[in-house]
């Protein structure tokens, strides 16, 4: 399938952007940038504003202070539940959008049932109803659903959470071959702090209330190079920060039996915004200026 290339000057750009619920503010200076084909997470215990902020960034709510600039062409969403149409098949649901943007028919069922090939999804399972297919088949119809619509950005809220670490890691590596496709940038909230290190170019840890930038990484390999170990390690690394630790409430972690050698460390990446890590522990020692304090 032939898609646009994304303009080269796309990006999403967040900027001092503050939000409250009526007097109750949750969301307090926040600023970054994601470019075409980049991957950013947002990592944060319950309540420090993610999905406030997702919603801001999709358009679905409307910036109170701050300034949200997107030069993406078409956004899409991706939600936690796959919310497929019970009454239409997998089929008829992948390609509703296209049906609202007014595509002919046979051309979005055409569209529609190429994608959901490319993500696993056979002509008997798209002919059936959301209700007769597993939850791992309804995300994959969900993220074909999205993906038919050719997005140069995907905003993505917890989308893999229902699924089992088998599933995850086939929808990890149906979205990760789309992204690299198609330079498709994503913006995904997660609550797996390894599938956002698995997924992402820049990991972002929020805390508090009003939800703030606590912590960023930014990983130095892209995701198709990532093997099991490097993930492993890039987050047991991250976790083991005492702001990443103390965002999630962790209690105080444990030294390492040795310290890290020197090729786990990431390269030096200055992060937007964010103050150079200031801390002696020999695992702060291993995240550079990659890592940092915002
Ligand atoms: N529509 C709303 N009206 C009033 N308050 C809201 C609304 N939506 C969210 N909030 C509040 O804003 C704060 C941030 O909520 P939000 O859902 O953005 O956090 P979150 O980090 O995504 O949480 P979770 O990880 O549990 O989904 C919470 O205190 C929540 O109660």
């Amino acid at each position: 399938m032939s898609t646009p290339a994304p303009a080269p000057e796309a990006a999403l750009a967040v900027r001092q952007l503050n939000h409250a619920w009526a007097t109750r503010s949750v969301l307090e200076d926040i600023g970054f940038t994601l470019p075409a084909g980049r991957a950013i997470a947002l990592v944060g215990p319950s309540g420090c504003g993610k999905t406030t902020l997702l919603h801001l960034c999709a358009g679905l709510l409307t910036v109170q202070e701050g300034q949200i600039d997107n030069r993406f062409a078409r956004s899409a969403m991706l939600f936690q539940q796959p919310h497929l149409l019970p009454w239409q098949t997998v089929l008829g649901n992948i390609a509703l959008g296209l049906k609202a943007r007014r595509t002919p028919k046979a051309a979005r069922l055409a569209a529609a049932r190429r994608m959901g090939h490319a993500l696993g999804l056979d002509d008997i399972a798209l002919a059936q109803f959301p209700g007769e297919l597993s939850g791992g088949m309804q995300s994959r119809a969900a993220l074909a659903r999205a993906l038919v619509l050719e997005p140069d950005l995907l905003l993505m809220d917890e989308p893999f959470a229902a699924l089992d670490i088998g599933l995850k890691g086939q929808m990890h590596r149906l979205l990760l071959a789309e992204m690299a496709r198609r330079q498709l940038a994503v913006l995904m909230i997660t609550h797996d702090v390894m599938e956002a290190v698995t997924l992402a170019d820049t990991v972002i840890v929020m805390a508090g209330q009003p939800g703030r930038m606590v912590w960023r990484l930014d990983l130095p390999l892209p995701p198709a190079q990532r093997g099991d170990d490097w993930i492993y390690r890039q987050t047991s690394l991250l976790l083991a920060q005492p702001a990443v630790r103390a965002a999630f409430n962790m209690p105080a972690a444990l030294a390492p039996a040795s310290p890290p050698s020197a090729s786990s460390a990431l390269p030096a990446t200055p992060a937007d915004g964010c103050a150079p890590l200031a801390s002696g522990s020999a695992i702060a020692a291993a995240l550079p200026a990659a890592s940092a304090r915002c």
